[in-house]
């Protein structure tokens, strides 16, 4: 891989490889850019079969968070953490002390949190030293695991979607089809069950699939026969790039909401659910109630105004099928724009002062 070319393309500011040989530590933070503040974004621990796929995920999830987090806006850039390893076997105490020893060598130019396969636990190790890390525990007077929050904003996203397919938000009698019943699809298996959704799942963790029959009656299905169910929505909650050429074909749903980053493998991809009629719900903006629950932790948590600012995600996504329409643009493209130009719009203004050091990070 010819890595500058690919920070060139779509301008990313920094890659930082971390290496520490006595936990095992391998990670990749990417910064893809600060023009709003620092760059706040996850960490994925995952068993990557090589380097070029992480570096390629640390890549397309760090750019993922600068949209997610301006389209959300937080007075933040965009970054993202991969950790090389298996999360069942590989973490030790020093690995996330390492790491949180190479996140405060940054001095604030990234922040982490939560992502697949790392836990608050994690974070509370990362926490031992370095205050630039958020989603940890409660007790320190933080918003602890992002997940449920996620779920919910999911689940409000979800109804905005069912009203622009439907002319309803109710989805009461929908069949939604749940892609990875991990921690975010859990919880918002548990709000469209109480809503009255039928639910089809599908995980390559069979005690996550039993756990989601046995709570909501779940009927389960084998992984590539998630996408070929008759159902009304298909909610992708695991892994990126499965809205592709081999799965679109096979969709009947009229609407995809979940919580998956990086849902469409290309932006063609989306023009494509737009072409079949497909009402597609941005994936950084439906998912995007965990990253604003754990950046109020910047401000001194609270719930109440974090979760006001969660419920905004159904205004968000209604407004994006609003602009979509008026422009003749899809969806996914829409969301873009709306990220992008508050990016320039904070870009620009900033051009018209003096450089002033404050920022986010001042409150702590
Ligand atoms: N946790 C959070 O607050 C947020 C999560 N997300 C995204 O949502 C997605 C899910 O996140 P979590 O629930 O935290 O992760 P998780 O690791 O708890 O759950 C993912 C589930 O997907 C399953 N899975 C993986 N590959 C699969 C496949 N090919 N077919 C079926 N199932 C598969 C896993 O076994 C696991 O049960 C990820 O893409 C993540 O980046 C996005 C925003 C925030
Ligand atoms: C899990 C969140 C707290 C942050 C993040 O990395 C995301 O939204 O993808």
């Amino acid at each position: 891989m010819e890595i500058f070319k690919r920070m060139e393309h779509h301008d990313y500011e920094q890659l930082v490889f971390c290496q520490d040989k006595t936990s095992g530590l391998k990670a990749i933070i990417c910064i893809h850019d600060t023009t709003l503040g620092p760059a706040l974004g996850g960490t994925r621990m995952w068993n990557y079969a090589t380097e070029e796929e992480a570096i390629e995920d640390a890549i397309r999830l760090g750019r993922g968070m600068t949209y997610k987090n301006a389209a959300a806006g937080l007075n933040l850039g965009g970054g993202k953490t991969v950790i090389i390893g298996d999360p069942l076997k590989d973490k030790n105490e020093e690995m996330f002390r390492a790491f949180g020893r190479f996140i405060q060598g940054l001095n604030g130019r990234y922040i982490t949190a939560e992502d697949v396969g790392t836990t608050v636990a994690d974070m509370d190790l990362i926490h031992e030293e370095t205050d630039f890390v958020t989603g940890i525990s409660p007790a320190f007077g933080s918003s602890g695991n992002p997940s449920p929050v996620t779920a919910y904003g999911c689940y409000i996203g979800m109804k905005a979607a069912a009203l622009e397919a439907y002319g309803d938000d109710s989805l009461e009698g929908k069949t939604v089809t749940v892609q990875g019943v991990g921690n975010v699809a859990y919880t918002l298996c548990e709000y469209l069950h109480k809503e009255g959704a039928k639910l089809i799942v599908t995980d390559i963790n069979q005690e996550a699939v039993d756990r989601a029959v046995e709570a909501f009656g779940a009927v389960a299905v084998a992984p590539n026969d998630i996408y070929s169910q008759d159902a009304d929505i298909f909610a992708p909650c695991a892994m990126g790039a499965i809205i592709n050429d081999d799965t679109i074909p096979q969709l009947k749903v009229k609407v995809v909401a979940g919580s998956a980053n990086n849902q469409l493998k290309e932006e063609r991809h989306g023009d494509e659910l737009e072409a079949r009629g497909i009402v597609y719900a941005p994936d950084f903006v439906i998912n995007s109630g965990g990253v604003i629950n754990v950046a109020d932790e910047l401000y001194g948590y609270n719930n109440e105004r974090a979760m006001k600012r969660v419920e905004t995600i159904y205004d968000s996504i209604t407004k994006i099928f609003a602009i979509a329409k008026r422009d003749g643009i899809p969806s996914y493209q829409a969301a873009d724009r709306m990220a992008e130009e508050r990016i320039e719009r904070v870009r620009n203004s900033r051009s018209q002062f003096l450089r002033n050091e404050h920022n986010i990070l001042s409150r702590r």
